[in-house]
């Protein structure tokens, strides 16, 4: 089976809620893709239509060229993590999975292989009502797993993991995508998603904002800033800003600069003997991108409503 998924002008209502407004996307095999959006956004909606477990007004979601309903072995084709918490609190962890596994043909053996994968192997005879939320998302991914499937839709994974966690869940599905497969992450927190995700879908408002590539995004909210570390920051300042360039003051010895090079920065600061410790491209974070993107969403919003409220 292709590892894809394919989302196309799903719209969905709850009552007078527009929860998906044209929901568009497709998620491609050997990549991590970030499905990010504020609270509210409609991930979870999407991801519950592409799984069959919700229906939708009008569009359709395809896992490898088909609607997940249609598929003969879903658990092997798709592993999901929805909801971590949904545990029976008295089963314990390897009975949970071995359950699921029963139910899918497979057995004991498969069962300690995922549990081994996800690093949960001391814990999984105890009773899942005691596991914290990480572990609870751990077991959730091993039971993902079980039918080793070509595609992956995770919703919130890292939610709960303390920072050793989300360090060890970000090297795992990029191991995971690294195989070939698809990976669909969600988050609301775009920061979630650094050195996670190869690519980003955000949404707002049940439909898509940006679909990009993450270096893509990052070097062009990158832009031609240059970081300019100097214990001489007045002098810099005059310096710089005399050659046309834009200076903020981001901290005590450090200086943003636009519109100039680093080369020329670096001219420019030997020239007139001023003098610095670091002189590099400014790269900026997910989040920073995000905020960046975002920002003109909101204000095409603002402007949308001022014109209208005329
Ligand atoms: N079963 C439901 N009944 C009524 N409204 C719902 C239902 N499920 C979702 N909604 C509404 O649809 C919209 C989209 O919700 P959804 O859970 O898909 O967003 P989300 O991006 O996953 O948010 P979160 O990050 O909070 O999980 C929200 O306004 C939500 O309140």
């Amino acid at each position: 089976m292709e590892a894809t998924i394919e989302v196309t002008g799903l719209r969905k209502r709850f009552g007078s809620t527009v929860a998906l407004d044209g929901m568009t996307f497709t998620v491609a095999p050997g990549k991590v893709t970030g499905f990010v959006g504020p609270n509210g956004a409609g991930k979870s909606t999407t991801m519950r239509a592409i799984l069959g477990l919700d229906s939708v007004d009008a569009g359709h979601a395809l896992v490898g060229g088909r609607p997940y309903r249609s598929l003969r072995h879903p658990l092997r084709q798709v592993g999901s993590l929805l909801d971590a918490a949904a545990l029976q609190p008295s089963r314990t962890g390897r009975n949970h999975l071995l359950w699921l596994a029963h139910s899918q043909g497979l057995g004991g053996r498969r069962v300690d292989e995922v549990v081994e994968q996800v690093g949960l192997t001391s814990a999984i005879r105890r009773k899942a009502g005691g596991y914290s939320l990480g572990m609870r998302q751990r077991l959730g991914i091993a039971a993902a797993l079980l039918g080793d499937p070509p595609v992956l839709v995770l919703d919130e994974p890292v939610n709960g993991m303390d920072p050793e966690g989300i360090r060890w869940m970000r090297g795992f599905l990029r191991s995971l995508a690294a195989e070939g497969r698809a990976v669909l992450v969600s988050s609301h927190l775009m920061s979630e998603l650094q050195d996670t995700a190869d690519h980003v879908v955000i949404v707002g408002r049940g439909k898509v904002i940006a679909d990009v590539g993450v270096s893509d995004l990052i070097e062009s909210a990158s832009g031609d800033r240059v970081t300019l570390r100097t214990n001489a920051r007045t002098q810099a300042v005059t310096l710089l800003a005399g050659a046309g360039a834009t200076v903020a003051v981001t901290g005590p010895d450090t200086l943003t600069v636009t519109g100039l090079s680093g080369e020329r920065v670096v001219a420019l600061l030997g020239g007139s003997a001023v003098p610095f410790s670091e002189v590099s491209a400014h790269r900026a974070s997910l989040e920073e991108a995000y905020m960046e993107l975002t920002r003109d969403a909101v204000e095409y919003h603002a402007t949308e409503i001022q014109e209208s409220a005329r």
